[in-house]
């Protein structure tokens, strides 16, 4: 039983301030933050970098989107909250476990599974896990906001308008911060699954599919790295902020011992839910980059007219538009267009909804995640086949990674083109979809295309 409370002792007290020049960088900034740290960076929003938890919220199983939506309900419930604009309003930002039991479960008899004293690089990922921030900093277009959140019974506007001032000062202090340091190199590598062993998976994924058991299936392979010195995160989500300004860059850190860090540069958005209005998309089929801008265009011309790529992408289109229906009154689906990265090019087709009812960016998330972009048609038989083939555990790679608002508005991104580390190791994740014409050597070589963005930030 909560004990109740009253109205002049909330639980949740939030105060925000703009923050003067000279602003710190973004690496600087989250340097400086406590951990657990946050970063949220998505192209069409503001800029969180945050630290440290006001409170933390984390759920089980396959209620764990529930489990969520109704912790983050109650913890609202009672805000005094001075934000002073829309972008610094109390947020939680966290994600999810890719399958409904989560992180750290056996796998069972998962063929070339690693040996059981081998720690899951997860091991410290709950199925569901948000937080909120105890200071955070939101770069608007309109300006830096420093925010500083409490919770609890010392939550009190006095001690956060004090914590609000000693932040301001402290960050400040930092100016632009010393310049990025080098990568830290890659001193052994280890794949999951060797190229005899892709080669019959998706072998066996083909032959379900001519079956007719199954349309779809997105397999992954993990990539272990040890590194030759610490991993810095700010850098690396620093230079992929260069790199792809497309995409969003995410970082979630849990109460891990050692620490450890799920971060990316995901090109997917899952959804995002304003009022009742959704924008999501349907992201599925790629092809590399060319040397040469012509050469670019005849890969980007060859994708858009490729019959399994066309036909891998619209699997995902139209289960995405079947999903949302139940909840929307109206569904629109814009022109497949190439979505161009540093590293691929992708298929993409933009897809808005009007919801018919106010509606929780969880209950949404729910019935989107997996879409066969990372899991595959029928959801069932895809999940299944994914579980008895990847010889590792997917932890929250692919799953939703985002935040939620006190009105249930909210971002979620897919969280693709990423890693989970710890101070020295890194373990990479790249997946394809496979369908009934996959060849194996060329989605082995699509996988070494997805490693790439984080690959490229490891290696000296
Ligand atoms: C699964 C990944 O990417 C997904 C799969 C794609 C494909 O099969 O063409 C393209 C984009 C993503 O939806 C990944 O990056 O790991």
């Amino acid at each position: 039983m909560e004990s109740p409370h009253t109205a002049d002792r909330p639980r949740l007290v939030s105060r925000s301030v703009p923050l003067a020049d000279p602003v710190p960088s973004f690496r600087t900034l989250l340097d400086a933050m406590e951990p657990p740290r946050t970063v949220w960076n998505a192209a069409d929003e503001a800029c969180v970098v945050a630290g440290g938890a006001a409170a933390t919220l984390t759920a089980d199983g396959a209620d764990r989107f529930d489990g969520i939506r109704t912790a983050a309900e109650r913890l609202f419930e009672t805000g005094d909250v001075h934000a002073g604009t829309e972008a610094a309003c109390p947020r939680l930002f966290g994600g999810f476990a890719f399958h409904a039991d989560g992180a750290d479960a056996d796998d069972g008899d998962t063929p070339g599974d690693s040996d059981d004293d081998h720690t899951s690089p997860w091991a410290g990922f709950p199925d569901a896990r948000f937080v909120f921030p105890r200071v955070q900093v939101t770069r608007t277009d309109s300006g830096p906001w420093l925010t500083v959140n409490a919770v609890g019974p010392s939550a009190t506007p006095a001690a956060v308008e004090a914590k609000l001032d000693e932040e301001r000062e402290r960050l400040l202090a930092h100016g632009e911060g010393a310049a990025a340091g080098p990568r830290p190199g890659i001193t052994d590598r280890r794949r999951t699954t060797t190229p005899t062993g892709w080669r019959q998976a998706v072998r066996n994924a083909v032959e379900r599919i001519d079956a007719g058991t199954l349309q779809k299936v997105v397999l992954a392979q993990a990539l272990e790295v040890d590194l030759g010195d610490d991993l810095a995160v700010a850098d690396i989500l620093d230079r992929l902020s260069d790199k792809y300004p497309d995409c969003t860059r995410f970082l979630v850190e849990p109460d891990s011992d050692p620490p450890a860090a799920f971060f990316g540069a995901t090109p997917e958005r899952l959804v995002s839910l304003r009022g009742r209005t959704v924008e999501t998309g349907a992201l599925a089929g790629t092809t590399g980059r060319g040397e040469t801008p012509a050469e670019d265009e005849w890969l980007a011309e060859e994708l858009l007219t490729d019959d399994k790529n066309v036909h891998e992408h619209e699997l995902v289109a139209e289960t995405i538009r079947e999903q949302l229906a139940p909840f929307a009154a109206s569904v629109s689906v814009g022109e497949r267009a190439i979505k161009r990265l540093a590293t691929v090019q992708h298929l993409h087709t933009p897809i808005t909804a009007e919801l018919a009812d106010d509606t929780h960016v969880l209950d949404v998330v729910e019935a989107l995640h997996p879409t066969p972009a990372v899991g595959g048609l029928p959801p069932d038989r895809a999940l299944e086949t994914i579980r008895e083939t990847e010889p590792f555990d997917r932890g929250w790679y692919a799953a939703p990674v985002g935040w939620i608002d006190a009105a249930g508005n909210g971002t979620f991104a897919v969280g693709l083109r990423s890693a989970v580390a710890t101070r020295r190791q890194a373990t990479l994740f790249a997946g394809v979809g496979i369908v009934g014409d996959s060849d194996p050597d060329a989605e082995w070589d699509e996988v070494e295309l997805k490693f790439r963005p984080i690959l490229d930030e490891l290696e000296a």
